[in-house]
Formats: structure tokens, sequence, C-alpha cells
């Protein structure tokens, strides 16, 4: 309690009620909303302190109470006022304790100690109790009566074994009869926390519960061990705490006086037998009032019931002395906790079930609902809450979500409502809806918020899992050593732009492929297969080419990472470059050995050297210099030393690698490039990386399946398989793969079609996430507003340029006032669909390579969709980046015309006061805006000069060094000296 105690805690704590809580802080000057308000540490001790002095008065009579016994002590804190009533009580308990002789004594003793205890927990409380005491004081003498009618339990009570039963129920038939009587007291009882049986606490001292086992011996009620007895065996309970019950007739009084079930005679049942040698052996029975049991002290075994809470608050009532009131109560109770400590309702209740030796329904769920809802209340205080909506709390546990996941996917996996993630995600800044796929930072965003660490499901992760769905596995899955065979090495040329790689590819196959290339760039992945001759023996060697364009990037590292060997041109009269570096930082970072061609030697002012130099920088330290990297001096244009290279290549292979693979599994591998072609529809280049690729296979790369159709080599050759290390086109995808995608052959082409269709959902659903620009509450009205959004449909010959075309284009920085989205791009021709999605707002079609098909150009003209062919890359990211700037709004800039100084004033009834003004510099406009300085000092801002005449002419402007008159619209404050200073707004030119 020490920390910030709720009013009804401190109620509890106090005796009282939270009203009357409530009003005393407010007698105190503080202000407590509710029952379930917070109250700091320092008002909750003036309380505690206010409450103390009040029990003073009382305390003494409380104190007192003690010497009666525990009970009295633990009911003293509850009932210290009725403490002085108590007196008369005690008589009745009095009796109690005859007849229940043995438990009497016993319990007397035992109590105590059990009492002090329980005392001790309750010290508070005791304190408090004085204080609600005075409210009570009225309780026990509307008791008195009660004792009047349990007077007789206690007589039953001596008649412990079946009497008891009986009395008690007698007792109890007293009370339903005289319930009614009984009634009116029950309820003050029942108001009053402290009242028998009703607070938990006074079950606490029920606890004492030890001395019931004395009943035991007393042979009372032996009763049973634990509430689970009594529960059991509802009637022993009864039975045993009847006759406490009549000893204590405290209880009784407590419980008995209010109508409640509790009071019901008990039903014939083996619990009001004689307890039987075992039970009572156990002090089962008495269990029931275990709880109760406690306070009377000799009362209730306390046992097992004793131990719970809900004990019998009979028992623990403190007049009692014989805890067996407290045990009728509790065994009628059923023991429960807190059923049992509860007012007469639940007692009642929990009587009645415990005549049944089951735990009473309500009883239970109310007990449960108290424990649950203090728990669900705690959760709550503790629950995360984002802009007042309230999240569920997570332990810190990881959260699997895959990439592209929208809030209702982690609404799911936290059982939360979808909702009230939107909400905290307004909160946070972000409008998203539950459906829509959101980005990794969100989602990492929200599961911070909430203690629940997200991690995002990588593609890669994501595709194992897909493939194991179907009990596929991509990799090899552990040839044995007969199983694999050499293959060839794969090798990457990369470099910087123009240092010669496509040059060098074109020498080594002796195929011109760069006459063809559009701006003089690489731009398709392609692959082959060279054969050269290494110490007699002829030696294959993979070739991908990548191209040199920075656009092309995320292909270059894809490429790096099917290869087993990087080729870095650098040219000799150029040096290492910027796409140098990074092409030895993708091999790097694959671990791929780098094999350095100092290209272009023949060219005057080579210097090889200076790039073996260079390059110790970047960790390939040269053969001659000591290192392990092979440096190859060679010309690409003149064919000089490419032996020497493909031998040097050859070396560091068998150096380095241990190039095999199975060729006798089904064939897995990657797709370098995929584009359509307009008669025999996707084709893909793929690389075999293990197994034998054959016609006939079902294949799926990516999104995109089929069946192996053809397959041509690299002089467009058809050929029926593909051993690892092969590169060929393969022709019978249904759709374009995506270059890099891996590709594997399935059994079935439906298996096929089902990982491609998985994966396409999959990858749509990442893309929405990644393409969705993200929206800002600072932004808001401007998204509302006027957003100014460039949407993009690209289109191109092959999948691997649309891709490098888009990431270039996303680049593109204009700063945040333009958005630019591509809202589509695929493979092929433009067609109606794509024109139709374009006949949105500010959408602009681009074609790579390609062009419109069918009727999309007449479409495309009817719906005003501007369409944009190219060829070169670059050219298209110019012509965007433009685009997009003249989207821009004007920015304006205020520019000083000049200054005027007022000479004179004049008034008119016609226009106002007009300044008649020699201008001393610059110029002086009609419609221009002005400011009013008088003695320097700025008194009128935005003011617009809306006459200006020469004399009697009207001027549209006046120089310097002449006279004028003008007018400030309605502004009139104008005196002589004053100064004009006419500006514009211009519009600034942008960078
Ligand atoms: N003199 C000389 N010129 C060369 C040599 N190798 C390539 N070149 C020339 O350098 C220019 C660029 O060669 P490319 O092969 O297109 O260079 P690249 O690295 O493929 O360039 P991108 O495709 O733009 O990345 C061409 O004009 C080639 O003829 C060489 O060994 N000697």
């Amino acid at each position: 309690m020490a920390g910030k105690a709720r009013v009804h805690e401190l109620a509890k704590e106090l005796g009282v009620t939270s009203k009357e809580v409530l009003n005393k802080l407010a007698e105190q000057g503080e202000y407590v909303k509710s029952a379930s308000s917070t109250v700091e540490a320092p008002v909750a001790r003036r309380l505690r302190d206010a409450y103390a002095k009040s029990s003073k008065k009382g305390g003494d009579s409380g104190k007192p109470a003690q010497g009666e016994s525990k009970a009295v002590s633990t009911g003293g804190a509850a009932a210290g006022s009725p403490a002085p009533k108590p007196g008369p009580k005690p008589g009745p308990r009095a009796e109690a304790p005859k007849p229940g002789p043995k438990p009497g004594p016993k319990p007397g003793p035992k109590p105590e100690p059990k009492a002090e205890p329980a005392p001790a927990a309750q010290a508070e409380p005791q304190q408090q109790a004085p204080k609600v005491e005075e409210p009570r004081f009225e309780q026990p003498k509307t008791e008195q009566p009660k004792p009047e009618s349990q007077g007789d339990r206690p007589k039953p009570g001596p008649k412990p074994g079946p009497k008891p039963g009986p009395k008690p129920g007698g007792d109890g038939d007293a009370a339903r009869p005289k319930a009614p009587k009984p009634g009116p007291k029950a309820p003050r009882v029942g108001n009053n926390p402290f009242g028998v049986g009703q607070g938990a606490p006074q079950q606490r001292p029920g606890r004492p519960g030890p001395g019931p086992r004395q009943d035991r011996s007393g042979g009372q009620q032996g009763p049973g061990r634990g509430r689970d007895d009594q529960q059991r065996r509802g009637g022993g309970q009864g039975a045993g705490t009847a006759p406490a019950g009549g000893g204590n007739a405290p209880r009784g009084e407590g419980g008995g006086s209010r109508p409640n079930p509790g009071m019901m005679p008990p039903r014939p049942n083996p619990g009001m037998m004689p307890p039987r040698p075992a039970r009572g052996g156990n002090g089962g029975p008495g269990g029931g009032r275990g709880r109760g049991g406690p306070g009377g002290g000799g009362g209730g075994r306390g046992p097992g019931g004793g131990g719970r809470p809900g004990g019998g608050g009979g028992g623990f009532r403190p007049g009692g002395g014989g805890a067996p009131g407290g045990a009728p109560a509790g065994g009628g109770f059923r023991g429960r906790p807190g059923g049992g400590g509860r007012p007469g309702g639940p007692g009642g209740r929990g009587g009645t079930a415990g005549a049944f030796g089951r735990p009473g329904g309500p009883a239970k769920r109310g007990r449960k609902s108290k424990r649950q809802k203090r728990q669900e209340y705690m959760e709550n205080m503790q629950a995360p809450s984002v802009g007042g909506v309230r999240l569920p709390r997570g332990n810190g546990e990881t959260l699997r979500l895959r990439r592209g996941a929208s809030l209702t996917d982690f609404a799911e996996k936290i059982n939360a409502n979808p909702a009230s993630l939107v909400q905290a995600m307004f909160h946070l800044g972000e409008m998203v809806t539950a459906t829509q796929s959101v980005s990794d930072e969100i989602l990492e965003l929200l599961g911070q918020e909430m203690n629940y660490k997200v991690e995002m499901v990588s593609p890669e992760d994501e595709d194992r899992e897909l493939l194991e769905s179907f009990d596929i596995s991509y990799g090899d899955p552990g040839s044995s050593d007969e199983e694999l065979a050499a293959r060839p090495p794969v090798v990457t040329v990369m470099g910087h732009v123009d240092h010669g790689k496509t040059r060098l590819l074109d020498t080594i196959r002796k195929a011109n492929v760069q006459a063809g290339e559009a701006g003089g760039i690489t731009q398709h992945i392609g692959a082959y297969q060279v054969v050269t001759e290494l110490e007699g023996n002829e030696r294959p060697v993979t070739f991908i080419d990548t191209p040199g364009h920075e656009a092309f990037t995320a292909m270059r590292a894809r490429g790096a990472k099917s290869t087993d060997i990087a080729v870095l041109v650098v040219a000799a009269d150029d040096g290492v470059m910027p796409q140098t570096v990074e092409a030895i930082n993708h091999a790097q970072a694959a671990g791929v050995p780098i094999v350095v061609a100092v290209n272009k030697i023949d060219v005057e002012g080579a210097n090889p050297d200076k790039i073996r130099q260079q390059l110790t920088e970047y960790n390939l330290v040269a053969e001659e210099y000591g290192g392990d990297t092979m440096f190859v001096e060679i010309s690409a244009k003149q064919g000089t030393n490419i032996d020497g290279l493909l031998e040097a290549i050859l070396l560091t292979a068998d150096a380095s690698l241990d190039l095999r693979a199975n060729p006798k599994m089904s064939a897995q591998g990657v797709a370098i490039e995929a584009h359509l072609d307009r008669g025999r529809g996707p084709v893909a280049t793929v690389l075999v990386q293990r197994g034998t690729l054959r016609v006939g296979d079902s294949v799926v790369a990516g999104d995109a399946y089929g069946r192996v159709r053809r397959m041509i080599n690299e002089n467009d050759e058809d050929v029926t398989e593909a051993l690892p290390s092969r590169p060929v086109q393969v022709i019978g995808f249904t759709s374009v793969p995506g270059a890099g995608d891996s590709f594997l052959v399935v059994d079935e082409d439906r298996v096929a079609r089902q990982i491609a269709d998985r994966r396409g959902a999959r990858i749509r659903e990442a893309q929405n996430a990644a393409k969705r620009k993200r929206v800002s509450l600072e932004d808001l009205d401007k998204v509302l507003k006027e957003t100014n959004q460039l949407n993009l449909i690209i289109k191109g010959d092959n999948s691997g340029t649309v891709e490098a075309l888009e990431e270039s284009l996303m680049k593109i920085e204009v700063g945040d006032e333009v958005e630019l989205r591509v809202i589509h791009r695929g493979v092929g021709g433009i067609n109606e669909s794509d024109i139709n999605l374009a006949t949105a707002e500010n959408t602009i079609v681009l074609g790579f390579n390609v062009r419109a098909e069918g009727k999309a150009a007449e479409v495309a003209n009817r719906e005003g969709v501007e369409i944009r062919y190219y060829s070169v890359i670059y050219r298209a990211i110019e012509d965007i980046e433009q685009a997009l700037k003249g989207m821009l709004k004007p920015e304006y800039e205020e520019v000083e015309l000049g200054r005027a100084e007022v000479r004179e004033v004049f008034k008119s009834s016609k226009v106002g006061t007009i300044a008649g003004c020699m201008v001393t510099d610059g110029i002086v406009k009609r419609n221009a805006k002005a400011r009013l300085l008088r003695d320097n000092v700025v008194v009128a801002e935005n003011l617009s000069i809306n006459s200006l005449k020469r004399f009697k002419d009207d001027a549209t402007e006046v120089r310097d060094g002449f006279e004028c008159g003008l007018t400030l619209g309605s502004y009139n404050d104008l005196k002589i000296g004053d100064i004009i200073e006419p500006y514009e707004m211009r519009e600034k030119p942008r960078d």
C-alpha cells in the first residue's frame, strides 16, 4: 500500500466503505473521483491517521476486546467498536464454549496464537477498525438478538454429531424463519466490511484455524481438512460447523442474522452424519468451518478450510469464541474463501453449495470474478495506451510476421481488435487501414508500443517455409561424394562503366553483343558457356554478363550471389572507380574470390601497376605482391591475354573452391534474366546450379511456373538437358520470372502452380507495402487537399530492366511535395488494361523497349493517357525527374522595389488618405505590396498600393527622384515622414 493505493483498497484496509473514505478525503480537502481512483501515499497516510485518531476513541474499547480473545482482536479490527457491545455477545459465545467445551478450551488457546498472527497481519485494519467500529457499533447491538437465537445453537452444538447437524439446521431453521428478522441486521452487517463473514480479512483471521484442530480433538467436528473436504461434503462441514456454529454464536450471529442460505437447515446429507473418524480426524468437516474455525477459536478447525480466506467469516467472528459458529457459517458456505467471507448473499449460496458438497457456483463465480476483475484491472492498468487506445500488453515475446502483413494479421497474432491497432497507429502518426499491407517499420513500431518483439519473416525464410509445406527444399539435400560431380565455375564480370566488360565477354565468346546495345550500355544479363583448355584438358567456364549502369545494382548483387568467381575489370587507363569498389564489395560480401582483369593495357598511358597498388586498399593483393589475388593484364579490344585470364579463373577456382554438384537430383538454379518474346512467349535464361534440367520438367521460378517445352543454349541450339553450371534459355513458362528468382523442378504441374500462386500473392503484398509512401500527420492536410502525385506504369521487355528502372525512378529526389508511385509494372507490350489503369489522374505509361499493342494506343489517345517510349534507361529517369519538378508548386520570394518618403498627406472623401510621396530609391509600382515604416519601425505590413498617380495621371510605376501620390487601400494612418517600402513576391526559380 505504500505506493498509490486505491480508495477501495484503503476502505478495505480501514474497514470502512469506499464512500466513507471518499467522504473523509473530501473532508480533508482531497478530491478523489471514485473508489477506484488512486490516492497519493501522503494522502493515504493522512487518511489512515485520521482513522487512527478516531479509532482511539473507541479504540480503547476495541483493545479490550482483545482480552476476550484473539478472535476479538481479529474481529476487533473489524468490529473494534463492537467490542464494547460484544461484551454481551461474549456471553453467548461464552456459552458456545460450553457446547464445545472441548473445542472451547482448545480453541481458545490456539485461536489466540493464531489470532495473534492474524492481528498482526491486520494490524492496520485493527487500528482503523476503530473508526469503522463506530458505525458498527450498532451492529453488534442488532446482532445481540441473534445471539439469542443462536443461543440455541450452542445447545445443539453440544450434540455435535448428528444433532449438531440438525441443530444447526435448527438454527438454520430458526435462522430461516428468523432470517427475516436477522435480515435487517444482516444488512448492516453486510454493509460493514468487518461484518461477520464478510470481509476476507475476517476469514483470514479464521485461519487461525488451528484452533479448529483442537476442536477436532474436541471431537467436535473434527472435520475435515481442508475446504476441499468441506466442499466435497458440504454436509460434513455443515455438520461440523454446525456445532461450532452453535458454539460460536458469533458467527452464527453474524452470518446467521443475515438472511442467507447458510442459515438454512442443513439438508440431510452425509455431511450431517456424525463425523466419521477419518474425517473427524482430519478435522475435515470442521473444515468447513475451517475458516470460521479460526475465528471461532474452538470452532472450526481451521485446517484446510481455515486456510482459505473465505473462511467462515463467522468463525472469525471475534466474538465467537466458538469458531464453530463460524463453522456453521463456514460450513454453510462451503468454506470457500471468498464466498464465505462475503456477506450474506454469497454465503447463503455457499451454504447451499456446501450442503451439496460442491462449490457454490455463484459464489465461485463471484470469487473468481473478483480475482479476475482485479487481475484484469491490473492488466488494464499496465496495458500500454496510445492516444487513449488500450493495447494488449505483450511479455516481450517474439511475433513472426511476414513482410507486407496487415494490422489485421498483427491483431490476429495477439488476439486483439484490429480497429484498436488502426487507432493506435493513427495516434502514432500513421494512417493505415486494417487490411492494408504495412511496412516493416510500422509493424515493429507498433510491436514496441505493446512490448512485443516483431520479427519480420524474410522472403527467404518465408519461401523456405512455403517449399517445406510441399516437402521440397531448395539447396543440396546432402548428396554423397559419389553423387557429386565436378562442374564448371560460374563467373561474373563486374566493373566500372566503360571499363570494358562487354567487350571482354564479346571477345571471349567471339560474339558481338555490344553492337546491338542501345545507348552503349549493357541492359540485359546474358549468360553463356565457353570452353577453354587448361593443361591439356578442355574446361568449360560459364560467364554471366552484368550490366555496368548503377541502375542495375540490384541485379549485379544477385549476379554475384549466383556465381563462383568474380572477374573485376579495371581499365588500366582509368583506375579504381566508384563502381569498381561497389563490385568489390558485392563480391566480398558474397564470399566470392576475385580475379582482376586489368584491361585496356593497349591504351597509351595505361598503368597496370597503379591498379595493383590501388586495389591493395581493398584487400586485393596481387600474387606478385605476396597476396593471393591473380591480376591478369589484358586488352579486350585486341584480345590480348584472354587465355591467361581464363586460366587464372580456372586456377583460382581449383585453388579455392570445391566445384561439385549432384547432377542426378531434380534441377534447381536461378533465373538470370527473362523477357517476353513475341513469338515464343516468356523466355527465361536460367542457370542450373544442381541437378539436371530436362525438357518436359515442371518448373517454378519465383511466381512463374510452367513446363519446359524447349531449351536453347548460347549458340541458339536446342538442347534436351542441362547439367550443373549450364545456362540455358527455357521456353514454357506461363509468365515471365523475375531476374534473380530461384527456379526448381517439381514433380507435378499442380505443385508448381500452387507454389507460384502463393509466391505471387506474397510478392504483391510485399510490393504494396513497399510502394506505399508513408503519410504522416504532419502533412495530413497536404495529403488530403493537394497531393501532387505522379503515378507510373512501367512496361518493359524484360523483368530485370523493369525492376532496375523502377528502382532508379523511386530514387529521384524532388522534395516532399511530389510523390512518385509505380502503380503497375510488367513485362510485355502496353495493353488496354494498362491504359485503363492509367486513366487515373497524373498517370504516365512508360514503355521500355516495348510499344503499345492492339488498341492500346487508340484508347490512350481517347482517354488522354500519356505513353512515353524509351530504350535508354537514363533518358527515362531524366524525363520523369523533369516531370516531377514541373509539378512542384512555385516558390515565391520577396523582392524589394524601392522606397518612397511621405511628404504630404491629403484626405479625400472619395479615396481616403492620399500620401504625397517622393520616390527616394528604386521604383514604386501600382498594385505592389508595401510596408509602412515610421522612425524605422514597421508600423504596417502587407499593404497594397491601390492607386498611383503622377500629378493627375494614373501611373503604373514611378521611379526614384519623382514625386507621386498613392493610396494604401483602406489604410489611413499616414503621417509626414513615413517611409513606404514597396515590394513584390516573385517566383523563385528551382535548381
Ligand atoms: N583500347 C581499348 N578499348 C577498350 C578495351 N576494352 C574495351 N574498350 C572500349 O571501351 C569502351 C567501353 O567498353 P564496354 O565493353 O562497353 O564497357 P562496359 O564496361 O561493358 O560498359 P557498360 O556496358 O557501360 O557497363 C568501348 O568503346 C570499348 O571498345 C581495351 O582493351 N582496349
